[in-house]
């Protein structure tokens, strides 16, 4: 069920209202490993919301952003799908996860169950949740789309070849950074901050966001909790960025993480 995708509409939810008070707006539920950062490799569950508050140009769940889809299942119903299948890991990502109230009924839901966490968040929305390891991925200057970016692995920012329209790309540059939310998920939860990274160029924004994060929060942020992945939704965008990105992690002290589900299945739906 296709939803507008005009950013004037951040939630996902579309003209239908909910079936039901404890419903969220699902665009896919699959098992598979975790490809990103420190848990790469363990076995997970992912649960999939739509809608989100930003708009970057090489978001690999465009079925979530640009153009959400979803349909709408109550927790009764994700609850029973994850334990279908053998796993002790949970992994809710979106879209934005952080955006719906029910999120924090689904993580207590989960986590009464005895599942680990992970919440993959973009880090401009902060709540009071039951999360194991917050997975923040705070979005950059070269994450904004803009009417002409074509990204440096020749990808246009829109994969239907509809234009960006300005809208759309200021708002993301004003929305992208909350820097009270940042601090608040890093003093809270068992966090990872983990970059796209386009290239080089990217780097000092990084050093200076890390940095700033460091100074609001009495929470230690080490080198190894900052994750450097390679932009890239395929096999050969990697190719093309993943030996720099790792060189950049060396020289500068930061963790590197793969994209190992990439590397594994290119971009497989469901994996
Ligand atoms: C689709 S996002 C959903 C969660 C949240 N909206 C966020 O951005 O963190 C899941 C993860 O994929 C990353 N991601 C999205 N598109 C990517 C791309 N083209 N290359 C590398 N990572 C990407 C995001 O930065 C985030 O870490
Ligand atoms: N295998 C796999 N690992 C992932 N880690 C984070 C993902 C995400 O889209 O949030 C993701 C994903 O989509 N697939
Ligand atoms: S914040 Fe996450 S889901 Fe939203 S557009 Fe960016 S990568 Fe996609
Ligand atoms: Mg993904």
């Amino acid at each position: 069920m296709p939803v507008d995708a005009d950013p004037g509409d951040l939630t996902g939810d579309d003209e239908a209202d909910p079936p039901a008070d404890d419903a969220l707006p699902i665009n896919e539920l699959f098992h598979s490993l975790q490809g990103e950062g420190r848990l790469a490799g363990v076995p997970s569950v992912f649960v999939r919301t739509s809608g989100c508050n930003l708009r970057c140009w090489f978001c690999d769940s465009y079925h979530t952003s640009w153009e959400p889809s979803h349909a709408w299942l109550d927790l009764d119903e994700i609850v029973a799908e994850v334990e279908a299948f053998a796993a002790e890991h949970v992994v809710l990502t979106g879209g934005e996860p952080l955006l719906h109230d029910e999120s924090v009924a689904l993580l207590d839901r989960l986590d009464a169950a005895g599942y680990h966490t992970t919440v993959e968040t973009n880090g401009t929305i902060y709540r009071d949740a039951p999360i194991d390891l917050a997975s923040v991925s705070p979005k950059l200057a070269s994450s904004t789309p803009s009417a002409d970016l074509v990204g440096g692995n020749g990808e246009t920012p829109r994969p239907d070849g509809e234009p960006v329209d300005s809208a759309a790309a200021e708002r993301h540059e004003s929305d992208r950074l909350d820097l009270d939310a940042l601090a608040r998920l890093v003093e809270t939860y068992d966090t990872q901050l983990k970059f796209v990274v386009t290239g080089p160029d990217d780097m000092p924004e990084i050093d200076r966001l890390v940095e700033r994060v460091r100074d609001a929060t009495s929470a230690t942020v080490a080198d190894t909790d900052v994750l450097l992945m390679p932009e890239g939704t395929t096999r050969k965008t990697l190719d093309g960025t993943r030996e720099t990105v790792a060189d950049l992690a060396l020289d500068r002290g930061y963790r590197y993480t793969p994209r190992l589900h990439v590397d594994l299945w290119n971009d497989a739906p469901g994996t």
